[in-house]
């Protein structure tokens, strides 16, 4: 992968919310939310007339995966209706669409040809962007011997649809990782600079509004809060701020996103103050496999919520009251607080699920987390975001005796239980989306 004068890194952290799943769909709410090392970066590259590619082409590679690229051709929609992409046929390979890639394409280039400040198609020139997600993301099934030396960005084997996700929020790290960078690459600073408070937030709402789209739902949005903010408070806006855009495309497509993305009207709060990790203590998150995936809880949730108003509003201001205590006990360190306000969330997370029939935490969660957290240097744990089967959220002390004991623990637990729980690499952190440099071709592995 050459380097090029032209060329943006955009990189977005993946989320983990350790506390105010559910609670964080109703803006009356708030939820805890920490970024994760694992990134996705956008890497862009304008194209270069020389390598053939016909002059209105846009293509996005994701080289871990087979099948792994998309080529569009891009037309100007008129009466205001911003840039409509078309996926082309590569001939080549199998066509394979990947609708968010497509649907940020189609907000993003509609935003930039819209600005008032006179942007036109032809601020939009042929250019390649290249994904590249870190490993944790996604569990292989390839082992590769200790002495390979394992790659930043590791070739899967297989295609998207077809690789285990490890619940870190790759969709929403993705759509804005590309967003950035495909506002990065196009526009010039005066009119985005990611550094900037502004900056930030054009690019929240944005891809807030690009990634409901393509999700077809209108969720809480921490996912893409935390990809944008990194840790925080999230309080989500409000859902009616995306309700009347029309679909991209369409007469005024481009106008509405315009409108929409720069209005005064976004009421999301984002306190990043609240938040931080006190220096000893680290968020590990463990992947489970080997379980049953449980879909529609929320709708049990909200089904239960409607029939018990006044239990359910008390369990949701109990949790969103061990949110904020738990936010000030990890910023400070206070082990025994942090101890006691995640046991207090689990209690709550596991009523809530008992209650409305959603199996938040199984049983299976709770006696894994009951046996995790008698290892000495495990302060708490959760069932992160919706809860389930598959993922758990620890914070531990940073010290390699607790990694070594929850490693052992782990594989012991998963031989006697039949599951395959494993410890990822990655670590909770504090800051969002960046502007990465060329630093001396970290880049070019691929
Ligand atoms: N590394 C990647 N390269 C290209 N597209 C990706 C990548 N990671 C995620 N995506 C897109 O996001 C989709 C996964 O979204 P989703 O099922 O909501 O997962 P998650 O819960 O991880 O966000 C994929 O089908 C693909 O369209
Ligand atoms: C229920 C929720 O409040 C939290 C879901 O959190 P997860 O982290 O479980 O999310 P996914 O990875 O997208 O499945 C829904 C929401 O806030 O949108």
């Amino acid at each position: 992968m050459p380097e090029h004068k032209n060329s943006s890194v955009v990189s977005a952290p993946g989320k983990v919310l350790l506390a105010g799943g559910y609670i964080v769909l109703d803006r009356d709410y708030s939820g805890l939310v920490f970024g994760l090392s694992a990134r996705i970066n956008v890497v862009s590259h304008p194209i270069q007339p020389t390598q053939g590619v016909h002059l209105t082409e846009i293509v996005v590679e994701s080289p871990q995966f087979d099948d792994d690229s998309w080529v569009y051709g891009y037309t100007p929609v008129e009466g205001h209706g911003g840039v409509k992409v078309t996926q082309l046929d590569p001939g080549t390979k199998p066509f394979k669409p990947n609708h968010f890639v497509e649907t940020t394409l189609n907000y993003v280039l509609s935003y930039i040809v819209s600005l008032p400040a006179k942007q036109t198609l032809s601020s939009i020139h042929p250019a390649k962007f290249t994904i590249l997600a870190d490993n944790d993301y996604y569990s292989t099934t390839t082992t590769t011997s200790p002495s390979t030396p394992q790659r930043r960005f590791r070739h899967l084997g297989q295609t998207i649809s077809k690789a285990n996700k490890t619940g870190l929020g790759s969709s929403a790290a993705l759509v804005t990782s590309l967003t950035g960078c495909l506002l990065s690459h196009y526009l010039p600073r005066s009119l985005f600079d990611l550094s900037t408070p502004s900056g930030r937030r054009t690019l929240h709402n944005l891809s807030q509004a690009a990634h409901c789209a393509a999700q077809g739902k209108i969720g809480s949005g921490f996912d893409v809060a935390s990809a944008v903010y990194g840790s925080c408070v999230y309080r989500r806006f409000s859902p009616s701020l995306l309700s009347a855009l029309p679909p991209p495309g369409t007469r005024g497509f481009g106008r509405a996103v315009v409108e929409t993305v720069n209005s005064p009207d976004w009421d999301q709060e984002i306190s990043k103050e609240e938040t931080d990790l006190a220096e000893g203590l680290k968020i590990r998150m463990v992947d489970v496999t080997g379980g049953t995936a449980t879909v529609s809880m929320v709708k049990l949730v909200n089904a239960w919520r409607e029939g018990n108003k006044a239990e359910a509003d008390g369990l949701f201001a109990e949790l969103e009251g061990e949110v904020k205590v738990l936010a000030g006990a990890l910023k400070v360190g206070d082990e025994q607080a942090i101890k006691r306000a995640m046991g207090e969330v689990r209690r709550l997370m596991k009523r809530m699920g008992v209650e409305s029939g959603a199996e938040i935490e199984p049983d299976s969660q709770t006696k894994m987390l009951d046996e995790l957290e008698r290892l000495e240097g495990v302060v708490g744990s959760v069932v992160p975001g919706a809860g389930g089967y598959d993922a758990a959220a620890l914070v531990i002390r940073d010290d390699e005796g607790t990694v070594g004991r929850v490693e052992r623990f782990l594989g012991e637990y998963s031989q006697r239980e039949g599951v395959k729980a494993r410890l990822l690499d990655v670590l909770g952190e504090v800051e969002g989306a960046r502007l990465e440099s060329w630093d001396g071709g970290r880049w070019q592995e691929l």
